[in-house]
């Protein structure tokens, strides 16, 4: 195991540095006949890429995704699919001494202990520039559980640094910056950026994301429950610091009357569990929350240690997000979908056809 490639039926294995001339990944275990193009990947894509306002990263990566095997005539073959996506604004010069010195909070001092030396122009492999590759691989699970099983994938932020987002509408997530429901928080959210990016500080934030659709029995009892698969999933992503499936913390201060989500022949009453119960779906709604940490490349010294060992002051160069939740939405969505196609593979291989005599009774009734 390299560590880099995900799943179990439907793998992806991702490849590629932040300032090297590519990154890409080979996507493996795909269903044949699925309709595919560069444009239903380059739209998630799209969402994801760094430089498209003021609250992000000034890096400008296109990121036009190439589909190099894979898909004939429109439609997966069934065989690897490969997909590259070509680095254009590398400026690896603007980021000072960084082979020598070591970010607070960021990954150079871990790479370095571990391999010895690093790559370290710009983040190297370490850079959340990777996570375009998830994305894409993401786009291409995401179009089959929707085609096939009516699977809706959706996230949110949640709350930016102190700023709670209260929920109002999902036609607004796609309409602000942010990934923000809530289109009327917006200015203030705008506010609170651009004071923080003068102050020369970042901030953390909270990421919901939900499926809607998943029918129940996807999932495993033990090892690979299907919470314990998103949970990873979630925690593989650069900077998320913590996990919640459904009243998650919250479930601490619950009564068992209170969290065990109660069934009607009319609907399950609420949705505590977050749409997993014994880890397996439960055809509720899956929820998720993760909290996503401030980025660790600000332009404030900060004491760090040079390779050998000295004591120095760090004050980050380059192009960096000074909240890297703002662009973590379409990144967590993507994870979920690569766990539920894992898992709806894996199901239909051992189960296949098994038709349950319970009825299936349907999600919160309102
Ligand atoms: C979408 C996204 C963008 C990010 N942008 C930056 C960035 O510009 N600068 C930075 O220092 N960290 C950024 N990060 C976080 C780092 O990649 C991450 O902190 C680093 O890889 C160390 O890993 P860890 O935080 O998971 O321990 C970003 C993360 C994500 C998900
Ligand atoms: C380039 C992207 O984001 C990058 C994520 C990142 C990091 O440390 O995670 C650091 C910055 O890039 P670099 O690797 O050049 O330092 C961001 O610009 C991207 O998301 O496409």
């Amino acid at each position: 195991m390299s560590g880099n490639t995900f799943g179990t039926l439907f793998t992806v294995t991702s490849f590629g540095e932040s300032h090297g001339p590519a990154i890409g990944c080979v996507v493996d275990g795909c269903p044949p006949g699925l309709a595919l193009c560069e444009a239903d990947i380059q739209a998630e894509l799209d969402r994801r890429k760094p430089g498209t306002s003021r609250h992000v990263t000034q890096r400008r990566e296109p990121d036009t995704v190439e589909i190099l095997s894979g898909v004939f005539e429109g439609k997966t073959t069934g065989t690897p699919i490969s997909l590259l996506i070509r680095n254009q604004d590398q400026r690896s010069k603007d980021y000072g001494n960084i082979a020598d010195t070591f970010r607070p909070g960021h990954a150079d001092y871990t790479y370095t202990q571990k391999y010895g030396f690093r790559d370290y122009r710009g983040g190297g492999r370490s850079s959340a520039r990777e996570t375009a590759v998830r994305v894409a691989a993401g786009a291409i699970a995401r179009k089959w559980l929707q085609e096939r099983y009516g699977v809706l994938i959706r996230g949110w932020m949640s709350a930016l640094g102190p700023i709670e987002i209260p929920f109002v509408s999902a036609d607004e997530i796609d309409g602000n910056a942010f990934f923000a429901p809530n289109a009327a928080i917006v200015p203030q959210l705008e506010d609170y950026m651009d004071a923080l990016r003068k102050s020369l500080d970042s901030v953390g934030a909270k990421i919901t994301v939900t499926a809607t659709g998943v029918p129940p029995g996807w999932g495993e009892p033990v090892f690979d429950r299907l919470d314990a698969d998103i949970a990873y999933a979630m925690m593989g992503i650069n900077a998320v610091k913590g996990v919640e499936i459904g009243a998650g913390f919250a479930s601490v201060a619950q009564k068992g009357s209170e969290h065990g989500d109660e069934m009607t022949p009319q609907g399950f009453a609420s949705n505590h569990a977050g749409g997993v119960l014994g880890g397996i779906s439960s055809g509720q709604e899956i929820v998720v929350n993760m909290a996503i940490k401030p980025t660790s490349s600000i332009a404030q010294p900060r004491h760090s240690v040079d390779a050998q060992g000295n004591a120095i002051e760090v004050a980050t160069q380059g192009r960096h997000d000074p909240c890297v939740g703002i662009r973590a939405t379409p990144i967590a969505e993507a994870m979920l979908a690569l766990v539920l196609i894992d898992h709806a593979l894996r199901h239909r291989a051992q189960c296949g056809d098994v038709v349950c005599q319970t009825p299936r009774i349907p999600g919160v009734i309102a």
